[in-house]
């Protein structure tokens, strides 16, 4: 598999996943909507006023998800384009403002909605930028209704509101910024570089949390060790650079292969460990599955398959987690001694299973 190819398809899927997100501001705007059209209809909204708005609330999250669906989108820097989103859904806040009369009290907290959607995605500078359009866009409205005759409180009222507004909101900023910032961190600690899988430290605390829910209600998982097969000859052959490039191959192809549920982490080197949930037999399944994957997968930069060993064991009640990482060990030795590009199973007792062996 080329880095072009993979690329396409990470991609794709980022682009499936801004599409389901776009789609959601639909739910979003339908639902703000509804709430002026109740409001319309008890006399609190007028209902010229209400047309304009849902037909804003119909074109922006369609002109996202046309921006999305086309493509248009990645020429952007963010091609997520959540900024813009979050300015578009305060512009129409703002629209909603000017005509919200005595409602626009309540109607102002409104702003806060879109800002939320920013937590984990934006950090605190450009959130607490998006704020401005609040901070000018709501005197402009209370100045438009004004001269449109369609007053709410009164001028003084309207300003202590805006006032209140102005500390809520760079409040909000700050704390999503905060998320983004956690989240961040959370991603750096937790991944390994190169390939973008988890690393040994995330693994060891997913197992530790594991094994903690294994021993009182028995939840069956295992524990693979994996190796690719002669990995120095590929690094002397072909150089380090293309060595890097088989081990962020198999991530992705891993990532595709393996069970939603099971999880892989790069242990260290050209070493990885999976936890599979489930019985022996299930994990032995998907294991081989992902071994044969790779076997018959052509990595561009060495022009050839790269093939791995695997040792596999399925943790015992009671067992610790060291013991758990050097049975699935034995088992990959094992493995590499019965020649290669096969899974071993570790057994309870000194009895070793072989399961799977090179086509
Ligand atoms: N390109 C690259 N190579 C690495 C990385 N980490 C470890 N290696 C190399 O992986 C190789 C592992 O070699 P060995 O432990 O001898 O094992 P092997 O050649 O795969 O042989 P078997 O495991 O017995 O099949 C060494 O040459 C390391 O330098 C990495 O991040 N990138």
């Amino acid at each position: 598999m080329s880095q072009a190819t993979y690329t396409t398809e990470q991609i794709a899927r980022a682009q499936r996943l801004r599409l389901r997100r776009s789609l959601l501001a639909f739910l979003f705007y339908g639902a703000s909507a509804t709430v002026l059209a109740v409001a319309c209809g008890i006399g609190l909204f007028p209902l010229g006023a209400l047309y304009i708005v849902l037909v804003m609330f119909l074109c922006t999250p369609a002109l996202f998800v046309a921006l999305i669906a086309s493509g248009a989108n990645l020429r952007w820097r963010d091609p997520s384009l959540t900024e813009a989103q979050i300015a578009a859904a305060m512009l129409n806040c703002t629209l909603v403002l000017t005509f919200a009369g005595p409602l626009r009290g309540i109607v102002m907290l409104a702003y806060i909605l879109p800002l939320q959607f920013g937590a984990f995605a934006l950090t605190t500078p450009v959130l607490l930028r998006l704020c401005l359009i609040p901070a000018a866009g709501l005197p402009l409205a209370i100045a438009a209704s004004h001269w449109l005759g369609m007053r709410g409180a009164a001028l003084e009222l309207e300003l202590v509101q805006w006032m209140a507004l102005m500390l809520v909101l760079p409040f909000t900023a700050y704390v999503a910024g905060r998320l983004f910032d956690y989240n961040r961190y959370k991603r750096l600690s937790d991944r390994d570089e190169l390939s973008g899988l988890y690393n040994r430290r995330a693994a060891l605390a997913y197992l530790d949390q594991l094994t903690r829910l294994s021993t009182p209600n028995q939840v069956a998982f295992c524990v693979a060790v994996l190796d690719f097969d002669h990995f120095k000859q590929i690094n002397d052959q072909f150089g380090h650079a293309a060595g890097d490039e088989v081990i962020r191959s198999f991530a992705l192809l891993a990532r595709d292969t393996l069970r939603k549920g099971d999880v892989i982490a790069r242990w260290g080197g050209e070493e990885f460990v999976v936890v599979l949930h489930g019985d022996y037999e299930q994990a032995q399944h998907s294991i081989e599955r992902l071994r044969e994957a790779c076997a018959g997968q052509v990595v561009e930069a060495v022009g050839r398959a790269v093939t791995l060993s695997a040792g596999l064991a399925l943790h015992q009640p009671g067992e610790s987690i060291a013991s758990l990482i050097e049975r699935a060990d034995r088992a990959l030795y094992a493995a590499k001694h019965a020649g290669r590009n096969r899974t071993e199973l570790a057994g309870h007792t000194l009895d070793r299973r072989q399961v799977g062996t090179a086509a």
